[in-house]
This record gives C-alpha cells, sequence and structure tokens, in this order.
C-alpha cells in the first residue's frame, strides 16, 4: 500500500514537472503553452464558424435575388436598410408604418407591370398606340430568324428598324436629345414603339453596350419608360422603347397652350406624385440603386391619362451598393444639377431628389429652371422660388396658367417639399419614398380622378411644340381622349 502510495506520488511529481518544465517558446512552462494553444485554436475554430455561417447567409441572400431575377427586377431589401434618420417631416414625423407601405406598392405596381407585360396584355395608358407592350413586341416579328428573345425583352436587327421607322427618315423623328435622335417606329404587326438611335460617339464596344442595356432592361414600372429591347449591329446603338403618346411634360409646361394649360392643379401633382414613385422605385425599390442622373421635365413623357413615365436611363447607371455615391463625369442638364454634384462630382440618390425639386418647381410656377427672358432676379428659377417663399409671396408663385388655384394648405405643403429637396446639405434631402409619402399626404384633395379629358389637342397655340407634331402623325386627332388646350 505504502509503496504503491510512494510510486503514485513520484507519477504525480514527475507529471507536474513534465507540465511546469521550461519550454523554448519564450521560456514559458509547458502548460502556459498548451493553454495558449488551446485557446488560440478556439478562437480560429469560433472564427471559422463565423466566416462560413455569413457566407451561408450572403450566399442565400444572392440566390434570393437571382430568383427573382429573369423579368422582375431585383429588389432588395436595401430599402431598409436605405432609410435615414432624417424623417422629420414639414410639420411633424412622417410615419414610418406608411412609408413601408408606400415601397410595398412600389414593388406591387413593378410586379404588376411585369405580369402585364407576360400575360401579353397590352400596357396601362389607355392608348391602344401607347405603350406597347413587351409582349406584343416580342411578338411583332416572331418567326423572324433576325429576332432573339433576350429574356426580359428583344434583340432587333438593324434591318426590321429601318423598316420600322421607313429607313429613319426625317418624318418620323420624334425628337433629338444629347444622345442621340429619337424615332417613331411601327413594327411589322402595326404595334408602336420609339427607337432611339444613340450617337455612339463613344464607340462602345459592343459588350460593354450589352451589358449597360441588360441591366437598364430589366426595370419596370408603371411611372417609368420602359425598354423593350435594343440593337447592337457594326457601329450601330440603338435602343427601343414603349412608346408614350402624349408628349413630354416639357412641351405641355412651356408650349403654347393658350390662357389656360389643360394642366390644372390636380393633373400636375399626379404628374409630380407618379414621378416621384418612378424614382422612388429606381433608388429604394431596386438593388442596385439606379441614379437617373438627368431628372427634368423634358424626360417626363405622359400618356393621354397624363400618367408620367420617366424616360431616358441613358445616362442612368447602376450603383453598387455598399457604396453610397459614385464619382463620375458630372452630367445632367443646367438648372437642374445639384450644386453639390455639380462641385463635386460626387453622384448619389439625393443629386436626383435635388433635380426632382426643381422639377416641382416648375410644375408649380409653369417657369424654366433658366430663363434668361426675365428680369434678372428671376431667371434663376430657384433662387425666385426661395426668395418669394421667404417674403411670403407663395401665392404668387402659382402658374398663371392654372386656372383653378390650388388650397392654401396644399399650396404651402408642396412649396415646402420643393424647398426640402433643395436642400444644401444633400443628405438633409428627404428620400424619394417619403416624397411620395409627402405629396400624398391626406390633405391633398386629388385623389380622385382629375379632369384629364380636355379639348382640342391640334390647338394651333400648340403648333410650335413637338407634340402637336407628334399628335398629328400619330392620328391623335381622332381621338377623343387626348388633351385638349382650353
Ligand atoms: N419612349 C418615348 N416615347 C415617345 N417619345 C419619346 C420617347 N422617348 C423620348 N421621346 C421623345 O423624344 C425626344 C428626344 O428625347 P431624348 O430623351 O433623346 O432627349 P431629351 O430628353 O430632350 O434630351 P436629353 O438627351 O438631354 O435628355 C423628346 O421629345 C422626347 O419626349
Amino acid at each position: 500500500m505504502s509503496v504503491s502510495g510512494e510510486t503514485q506520488s513520484s507519477g504525480n511529481s514527475s507529471i507536474t514537472s513534465f507540465f511546469t518544465a521550461k519550454t523554448p517558446i519564450l521560456g514559458l512552462q509547458l502548460y502556459i503553452v498548451i493553454a495558449a494553444t488551446v485557446i488560440i485554436m478556439v478562437v480560429i475554430l469560433f472564427l471559422i464558424c463565423l466566416l462560413i455561417r455569413l457566407n451561408r447567409t450572403s450566399k442565400r441572400n444572392c440566390i434570393g435575388s437571382k430568383k427573382s431575377s429573369g423579368l422582375l427586377p431585383l429588389v432588395a431589401d436595401v430599402i431598409r436598410e436605405n432609410r435615414t434618420t432624417d424623417l422629420n417631416e414639414i410639420g411633424g414625423k412622417i410615419d414610418r408604418k406608411k412609408e413601408d407601405e408606400t415601397i410595398a406598392i412600389l414593388r406591387k405596381e413593378a410586379q404588376e407591370v411585369l405580369e402585364i407585360e407576360s400575360e401579353g396584355i397590352k400596357g396601362s395608358s389607355g392608348s391602344n398606340e401607347s405603350s406597347t407592350s413587351r409582349s406584343d413586341t416580342s411578338s411583332a416579328i416572331s418567326g423572324s430568324n433576325e429576332s432573339t428573345n433576350i429574356g426580359w425583352g428583344r434583340w432587333y436587327s438593324l434591318k426590321e428598324l429601318e423598316m420600322a421607322t421607313n429607313g429613319f427618315r426625317a418624318e418620323n423623328v420624334i425628337g433629338e436629345g444629347g444622345y442621340g435622335v429619337v424615332f417613331r417606329g411601327e413594327l411589322q404587326d402595326g404595334s408602336v414603339v420609339a427607337v432611339k438611335k444613340l450617337l455612339n460617339n463613344k464607340g462602345q464596344a459592343e459588350k460593354e453596350f450589352r451589358v449597360e442595356v441588360e441591366a437598364i432592361g430589366k426595370v419596370r414600372h408603371k411611372n417609368l419608360a420602359g425598354l423593350l429591347g435594343y440593337c447592337s449591329e457594326g457601329a450601330h446603338r440603338i435602343l427601343v422603347y414603349e412608346y408614350i403618346d402624349n408628349g413630354n411634360l416639357e412641351q405641355w409646361l412651356h408650349g403654347d397652350v393658350g390662357s389656360v394649360s389643360p394642366l390644372t392643379w390636380e393633373i400636375r401633382m399626379k404628374i409630380a406624385i407618379g414621378t416621384a414613385r418612378g424614382l422612388a422605385y429606381l433608388h429604394e425599390g431596386l438593388e442596385p440603386k439606379v441614379v437617373h442622373r438627368d431628372v427634368k421635365s423634358s424626360n417626363i413623357l405622359l400618356d393621354r391619362k397624363w400618367n408620367p413615365k420617366v424616360s431616358d436611363f441613358g445616362l442612368a447607371k447602376l450603383l453598387v451598393s455598399e457604396k453610397s455615391y459614385v464619382t463620375t463625369r458630372v452630367m445632367g442638364t443646367f438648372g437642374y444639377v445639384s450644386p453639390d454634384y455639380a462641385s463635386t462630382g460626387m453622384l448619389n440618390e439625393g443629386s436626383d431628389v435635388y433635380s426632382f425639386g426643381v422639377m416641382l418647381m416648375e410644375i408649380i410656377t409653369g417657369r424654366s429652371p433658366v430663363d434668361y427672358s426675365r428680369p434678372p432676379g428671376e431667371m434663376n428659377l430657384v433662387d425666385w422660388f426661395k426668395g418669394m417663399v421667404a417674403n411670403r409671396r407663395g401665392e404668387e408663385l402659382v402658374d398663371p396658367l392654372i386656372e383653378v388655384h390650388p388650397p392654401p394648405r396644399s399650396l404651402k405643403r408642396v412649396l415646402l417639399i420643393c424647398l426640402r429637396c433643395i436642400d444644401m446639405d444633400a443628405n438633409k434631402r428627404p428620400k424619394m419614398g417619403q416624397i411620395v409619402h409627402m405629396l400624398e399626404a391626406d390633405e391633398f384633395p386629388f385623389r380622385s380622378e382629375p379632369r384629364l379629358v380636355q379639348e382640342d389637342p391640334l390647338n394651333p397655340r400648340l403648333a410650335g411644340i413637338n407634340r402637336l407634331q407628334l399628335a398629328t402623325k400619330n392620328g391623335a386627332g381622332d381621338d377623343d381622349q387626348k388633351p385638349r388646350g382650353r
């Protein structure tokens, strides 16, 4: 018993001395080295597990997005993440729940457009000719070897677009912008499209062009002019859009429409809200978000029911979601570009919000952002507008061509929305989703269907502006749905 006890104690002491023996590692005792190694391994294992977990989550998100791709724009959780704390609204706080509802509605609207298209039903403009649906267009030349379905839309051959536009004839020209000429085109089945022939002075490579167009083409919302497809042959770069048949907002605001504008206050607000919805969808309903970069009245197309459709994605660039801005060449149109974007070239949604604010001022006043024909203090719309509001002369801002003035409370609210949009501090500007919500606030009495259709669209007072040429070419004179000057 005592021998075995001695043996045991000598065993214990040899184990102890083994573990307490000094090692070559910094002269530390063995048990300390073992303990440190174990701790390090546990930490490493923990980190590996964490990484695996994170990786799985991101893959799941990716798969989620991919599942929604194809025809469906990528709708991501980024909407929630993008929400800033800047929710102070005029006269109170924006209700977050309502804001959520707004985003949900935007998503639903996008989904509806896709469903309509996939069912091959005509678009929502109410006109037989306008808003040719993608399915219509797809079926237009089905059977042609040259046509290719590209998932979200169509690839068009140069030949069929030449045929559609009578060889890109001058008579088919709807208008010309900084990026090319827009033609009215009629496909073989009679459906009408807008064919935008890009200047391609960049000599953009086919692949680069295709990548950009593919990204834009998937975007669908009832307040966005939908891209139906494209053509890329040789040096030709052509975009094919749904045709919106009632001109653009600039023409209606600044064209010769007579002494009373067909754009009543209610119609103007309908246009403002629809435009805000389209932009909110670009900013908050897509992943990666899309900044338009050239929000202005000539890029707001109108259908016969005064539904606005934001057009011209030629300038739109996709933003990578991790970045809050991208630095790029300053683009946009004089008078609409936010001072921060112009001076730094830093682009984010706030630049669009500023431009939207200027456009809202234009909608209220009927004045162009820059008008050299006015007295010096009134040439710059933003400066004049701010001065008028500061001097409590808001009532005088309303376009004299608006026959029935808005209720003072509604007017005041919209004036203040304008001012918030053009805040010099880009971070203080509201998000487009918030603007939708503010514009739709209950105080506005324009929930009911506005006076949509006015009288003679061929009013000679409109003769100088493009829309009349458009209307005439389209045979719009026979359609009693079209807007009329009074
Ligand atoms: N999908 C469309 N349906 C009907 N008309 C269109 C369509 N897209 C553009 N237009 C019209 O074609 C004309 C030229 O448009 P475009 O977008 O090329 O130039 P812009 O907006 O006037 O100038 P910028 O290039 O500086 O944006 C405008 O009158 C516009 O209203």
